[in-house]
Formats: structure tokens, C-alpha cells, sequence
């Protein structure tokens, strides 16, 4: 047997960082959850217990928060690219480096109409996701991305002229409740260096609020045929946003809620228009990917 693929490193690394505006006394905080794995020349730590070969996951934890202190957090699309970049170029036996970065959302709290200059709140469980990997003599492979939006509209949904055969007992609606939990992502074209990704540091906070806000307003606006039909035009237009993005892929899950019939209570009428009463599902939930590239 033989080492066919490997990569080892610090997971939920746990980053929070304050910047302190000494002028306005407005301090600013950035709070992410990184994850380090390296590739490289790294069998012999597997086959032959040659340790010599192993930067320490506790090293990588350290380097973490030594960049952080040293460099920009945001956007996280740069600070990941600077810590995956720091592996590769550092150990001469590290030719990847796989660096994740979780960005909770700390929302400035409004007080009396006027920013408060130093207090926030968690306005969504969402987070942005960045996932940089450092190829040695390539270059930056960005992907930035949401996840964990969970959005619902009660109506502007339909789904019928599906396939019916002798296994189809969903009956098709014009009008049903839409849930899913948004997990998208958009590929960035390969940066040659970190010194491209830093020249390109205006368009990732950029292309994150669009995003974000191009899903909620087609999510709410797009009179849905289904799911599939509905994510193809949120990631159309972040294409459309974006030269420098090349692939936007959406996983959604459908989250069901079901018609009650009640009429077996005193003919009580709970189905089609008079349905208003539902029971989500947990599960099973429908799950519905596509990736949508550049022509
Ligand atoms: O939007 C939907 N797409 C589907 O493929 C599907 N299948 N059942 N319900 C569904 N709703």
C-alpha cells in the first residue's frame, strides 16, 4: 500500500480581532474560525513514523495568529491567501496549502439612530466562507462563498409539470411555501500571485454583498417554476456582477412544509387556498445543486 493522497492541520482555529481608531475612539471587530492542511512531501510522517517532515498543527495554529497580528484579516479572501501563501513559500516540502476562513457575522448595533462606536450583534446565524489554496509555481485558488442563510417566502413559489408516472403522488401546486438554507459559492479566476489577490482587494467585499443581497432579492422576487429554475438566475447575475468570477455553484436543500388536512374535524377545510396551518419537515428535504460557469 502506498500514501495515495494526504493533508493534516489545525481545524477551528478560533480568530477575533479589534481595530482601535485612536482619532474617533470607533473600534472595529472581526471575528473568524480558520482551518490550516497541508500538502506536500509529507508521506514518510505516514509510512515511516518521520516526524522530521511534520510542521506541528500547534506550529500552524501559532502561525495563524503571528499573521493575524502582522497583516489585515479582511477581507478574508486576502487574509487567507497570505496565510496559505506564508506555507508554501516557508517549507520547501509544503507544495499546497489549504487555508478556510469562517467569518461570523458582528453587526454594528444602532443606538439612539447613531452607530455605536464599539458594541455589535450576531443579526444571523449566516457566514461568509473563504477557502484559499496556495499551489506552488501556480498561484491563489480563491472561492468565497455563504453559508447557513436560512430564508423562507410563504408564497411566489410553484412547482408543477414534473414527471408523473407510476410513482409520483406529489400533487402539483401553483402556490407553496419556498425554505432552503443557502449554502453558494463563486470561483475567483486563478491569481498568479498574492500580490494579485492583494491588487484585487476592493472586489471581495464587493462581490460578497452582491451576492448576498442578488440571492435574497431573486429568492423574494422570482416568481419560482422550482428551485432549479430560481438558483440558475441568483447565479447568472453574480456572474454577471463580476468579471474576475469564473463558476457560481448554489446547494440547496428544499425544506418542506406540509399541507395539514383537518378535515376529518368537523369538515374543518386546511388544504389548497384554505391551507394555513403546516407541518415543517426536518426531513427528508430535497437537495438541489448546479454550478453555473462563464461561456
Ligand atoms: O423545486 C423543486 N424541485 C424539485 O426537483 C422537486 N422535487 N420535488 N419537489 C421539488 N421542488
Amino acid at each position: 500500500s502506498y500514501v495515495s493522497a494526504a493533508r493534516y492541520g489545525k481545524d477551528n482555529v478560533r480568530l477575533y480581532k479589534v481595530h482601535r481608531d485612536e482619532k474617533t475612539g470607533v473600534q472595529t471587530v472581526n471575528e473568524t474560525t480558520v482551518t490550516v492542511l497541508l500538502e506536500g512531501d509529507i508521506e514518510t510522517s505516514y509510512t515511516k513514523a518521520d516526524n522530521s517532515v511534520v510542521v506541528a498543527t500547534d506550529s500552524q495554529k501559532n502561525t495563524v495568529y503571528v499573521l493575524a497580528k502582522q497583516n489585515p484579516v479582511t477581507p478574508p479572501e486576502l487574509f487567507g491567501s497570505i496565510v496559505a501563501n506564508h506555507f508554501t513559500t516557508k517549507y520547501k516540502h509544503i507544495h499546497k496549502a489549504h487555508v478556510k476562513v469562517v467569518t461570523h457575522r458582528w453587526t454594528r448595533m444602532v443606538i439612539d439612530g447613531k452607530p455605536h462606536p464599539h458594541s455589535f450583534y450576531r443579526d444571523g446565524n449566516d457566514v461568509r466562507v473563504t477557502e484559499v489554496t496556495s499551489i506552488e509555481g501556480t498561484g491563489l485558488a480563491v472561492r468565497s462563498g455563504i453559508k447557513d442563510l436560512l430564508v423562507l417566502k410563504s408564497t411566489g413559489s410553484a412547482f408543477h409539470g414534473f414527471v408523473r408516472d407510476e410513482f409520483t403522488t406529489l400533487p402539483e401546486t401553483w402556490d407553496r411555501i419556498m425554505s432552503t438554507d443557502v449554502d453558494a459559492t463563486w470561483e475567483w479566476k486563478l491569481f498568479p500571485s498574492l500580490d494579485a489577490v492583494k491588487q484585487s482587494v476592493p472586489l471581495f467585499d464587493k462581490a460578497f454583498d452582491t451576492a448576498r443581497a442578488v440571492t435574497m432579492k431573486t429568492f423574494a422576487e422570482d416568481n419560482s417554476a422550482s428551485v432549479q429554475a430560481t438558483m440558475y438566475k441568483m447565479s447568472d447575475l453574480i456572474l454577471a456582477a463580476e468579471p474576475l468570477i469564473e463558476h457560481v455553484s448554489y446547494a440547496l436543500p428544499n425544506k418542506h412544509y406540509f399541507e395539514i388536512d383537518l378535515s376529518w374535524h368537523k369538515g374543518l377545510k386546511n388544504t389548497g387556498k384554505d391551507a394555513e396551518v403546516y407541518a415543517p419537515q426536518s426531513n427528508p428535504n430535497g437537495l438541489i445543486k448546479c454550478t453555473v460557469s462563464r461561456q
